[in-house]
């Protein structure tokens, strides 16, 4: 059961925040595009009661219909319309602007239903949203606000009668009396300072009794242009703070990168002289301070191979301590190191900068002389024998030491050390505190 529920997490990809981010904005848009739109909807109700009315009538072009108030309250009135006037008519007008003289801005909306009633000989009433806008507006002068017009059936206004405001037009005889050019012919509605209910335009002779009830504008809060733009502008946004923030993280994780790196290097360096100094006490002895048989193995491996390339001398001495277990005995163990480490500072402060010198163990040294013969380095060694000798290394007791000289001769280290080792051994048989040399004789 843990197997398959740890297989199964590392069979899905992660997804990071950002990318979360994104599909969720992405079902968002897809939502928004395809969702219907009705939820998100504007409206205006007016009551023309609420408004000032005023009737006209075709008397003031020599007509004789004749606008009256059946009753002014309920805003019922009658057109008794005559036949002298060529085209007769009466009207109702609202004045739909404010205390400022703003009026409604009906641009947003889309429909307009209106309920209305109505009794007489016609077959439709003409409405009229009058706008007002600096182009052709003259103050003073009602006429020049833009007749956008609109004729509708009488029957279906009892129970409300929607149209969209797409369906109006601005009167041909307004556009041809105030002279408007094409171009601003078109509907408005930004400024709709009066709405105007009049006689249809075939009306006839005779009484026609009308009263408006209501009005009612409905759109959409934002047209699918707008959410088109807004989405354009939302993802070209969160693109941008995208990319920014993802600059900024590189930029962070390069830093920390380098950072990382540099204490990489720095802990590298930290273990390379751990790693040589680990070196060099392996190669050291502790109580001299002088190479240990370690770390004299090179210098003798080198030694042999210039010899074995190109015959250079190769010389070797061993040194040993004449009577140590005495010193020991008779002065103790620690007087013994002490004796140890004096000869060792004194051997290695008298040999030649080219020579090695080590501590082969105990009481014995080593001292490896490259490009040195026999007959040298039995002077060199004669020298350290004085100088030992000579040295008050204790008030008590001359120290000396026996010394055995070899010389490569033959390719073989370990005949080498027999050489030294039984030169030493002759020194020792003499008497002491003597320098010995083994001849060779296998040299050629
Ligand atoms: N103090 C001290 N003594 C050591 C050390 N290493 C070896 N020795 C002593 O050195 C002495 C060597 O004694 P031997 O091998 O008998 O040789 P020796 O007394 O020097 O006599 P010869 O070499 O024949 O002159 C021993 O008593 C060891 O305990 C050391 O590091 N410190």
């Amino acid at each position: 059961m843990t197997e398959h529920s740890s297989n199964k997490s590392t069979l899905l990809p992660a997804i990071s925040r950002t990318e979360a981010l994104l599909g969720m904005i992405a079902c968002v848009s897809i939502i928004l595009i395809f969702a219907p739109k009705d939820w998100i909807q504007r409206s205006l109700e007016i009551y023309p009661q609420d408004y000032e009315a005023v009737l006209t009538d075709d008397t003031y072009s020599n007509g004789n219909s004749e606008a009256i108030w059946l009753d002014a309250d309920k805003q019922i009135w009658q057109c008794r319309m005559g036949n002298k006037f060529r085209s007769p008519y009466c009207s109702m007008r609202l004045s739909l602007f404010d205390d400022s003289w703003s009026g409604l801005n009906l641009s947003d909306y889309d429909t307009m239903t209106i309920w209305a009633s109505y009794s007489g000989p016609s077959d439709s009433l003409r409405f009229y949203l009058r706008n007002r806008h600096p182009d052709y507006y003259q103050v003073g002068d009602d006429t020049s606000t833009k007749y956008n017009m609109v004729e509708i059936p009488v029957e279906q206004l009892d129970t409300g009668f929607t149209l969209s405001m797409a369906d109006f037009n601005v009167a041909d005889w307004w556009l041809v009396t105030k002279k408007i050019p094409l171009e601003k012919s078109h509907p408005e509605f930004n400024d709709v300072v009066f709405l105007e209910v009049q006689t249809g335009s075939q009306a006839t002779f005779g009484d026609h009794t009308i009263r408006l009830r209501k009005v009612l504008w409905h759109g959409h809060l934002f047209s699918d242009e707008t959410l088109y733009k807004g989405m354009v502008i939302a993802w070209c946004v969160l693109i941008f703070f995208l990319l920014l923030y993802r600059m900024i993280h590189l930029k962070l994780e390069l830093r920390r990168n380098v950072k990382h790196q540099q204490e990489l290097v720095a802990i590298n360096k930290l273990l390379n002289l751990q790693n040589k100094q680990f070196e060099d006490l392996a190669k050291t002895d502790q109580l001299t301070g002088l190479l240990n048989r370690i770390g004299i193995r090179d210098v003798l491996y080198d030694g042999l191979n210039n010899w074995k390339e190109r015959r250079t001398p190769f010389s070797f001495v061993l040194i040993d301590i004449d009577h140590f277990k005495q010193v020991n005995d008779s002065f103790g163990h620690d007087v013994g190191d002490q004796i140890l480490k004096l000869t060792a500072k004194l051997l290695a402060e008298n040999i030649r900068r080219s020579d090695f010198l080590a501590r082969w163990g105990g009481e014995e040294f080593i001292l490896v002389c490259p490009d040195t013969d026999l007959y040298q380095a039995q002077v060199l060694a004669e020298l350290l024998r004085k100088k030992l000798e000579d040295a008050p290394l204790h008030p008590e007791r001359q120290i000396t030491a026996s010394f055995g000289v070899s010389a490569l001769s033959t390719p073989n280290l370990d005949d080498l050390f027999k050489r030294a080792d039984a030169a030493l051994y002759e020194a020792k048989t003499q008497g002491r505190n003597k320098v010995c040399a083994v001849a060779d004789t296998d040299a050629d």
